[in-house]
């Protein structure tokens, strides 16, 4: 990287503080410049605008009211939700994952309303993670909220940051949580394994 470059993004970012411009677009100018981009070609010049909204969109995802819960009208049943794809940002390199999710819980006192799976999911993507804290997260969120020990979160991912820098193309991660009689009770963990296979 020559000095002029080096000089000429140092300046942008200090005209931009100067100036009170979005710090993230600042950054985003910088980076192009890094990496031997004119941020003011013309397919380049909306770009920084667009880098600080995406993050800003990916940051601020609004879970809403998640805990709707309903009395237990089937206490003691086994509820799962599968097919449940987020995506992430891996935490170590700010590259993308993907991961499909199921989600179990035994209700007892509480039923919790089924869209809500999913916005938790999400909630706990949307920030930088790694994938076992993302199932951890989840499942403790659960636990949280309809006062159930017993949940259990499994998910597969593929992480752009093994995938995409061709490490492995096609490896995929499995991390799972087992919680209350998922953990302690054998044959609950392989009835629910049977369930999510279908069988
Ligand atoms: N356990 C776990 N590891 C992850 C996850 N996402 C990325 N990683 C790994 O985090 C590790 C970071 O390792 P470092 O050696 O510090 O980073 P690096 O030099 O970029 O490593 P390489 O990816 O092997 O090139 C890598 O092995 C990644 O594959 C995740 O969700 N869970
Ligand atoms: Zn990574």
């Amino acid at each position: 990287m020559s000095i002029d470059m080096d000089t000429a993004a140092i300046t942008i970012l200090e005209q931009d503080e100067v100036q009170g411009g979005d710090p993230l677009e600042s950054i985003a100018r910088r980076l192009l410049i890094e990496i031997g981009e004119d941020p003011d070609r013309e397919g380049l010049r909306d770009t920084p605008r667009r880098y600080a909204r995406w993050w800003r969109e990916f940051i601020d995802y609004d879970a809403g009211n998640l805990d709707t819960v309903f009395s237990s009208v089937a206490s003691n049943q086994t509820v799962m939700v599968s097919g449940m794809r987020v995506w992430s940002l891996c935490e170590h390199h700010l590259l993308p994952f993907n991961c499909d999710l199921t989600v179990a819980y035994r209700a007892h006192d509480s039923l919790l309303g089924l869209s809500k799976f999913a916005r938790i999911a999400h909630k706990h993507a949307h920030k930088l993670q790694v994938q076992e804290r993302l199932v951890a997260d989840i499942a403790a969120e659960i636990e949280e909220i309809t006062k159930s020990p017993d949940v259990a979160v499994i998910g597969r991912g593929e992480h752009l940051c093994m995938t995409m820098r061709g490490i492995k193309t096609g490896a995929q991660m499995t991390s799972a949580v087992f919680r209350g009689v998922f953990r302690e009770n054998s044959f609950e963990r392989t009835e629910l394994l049977s369930l999510m296979n279908g069988s």
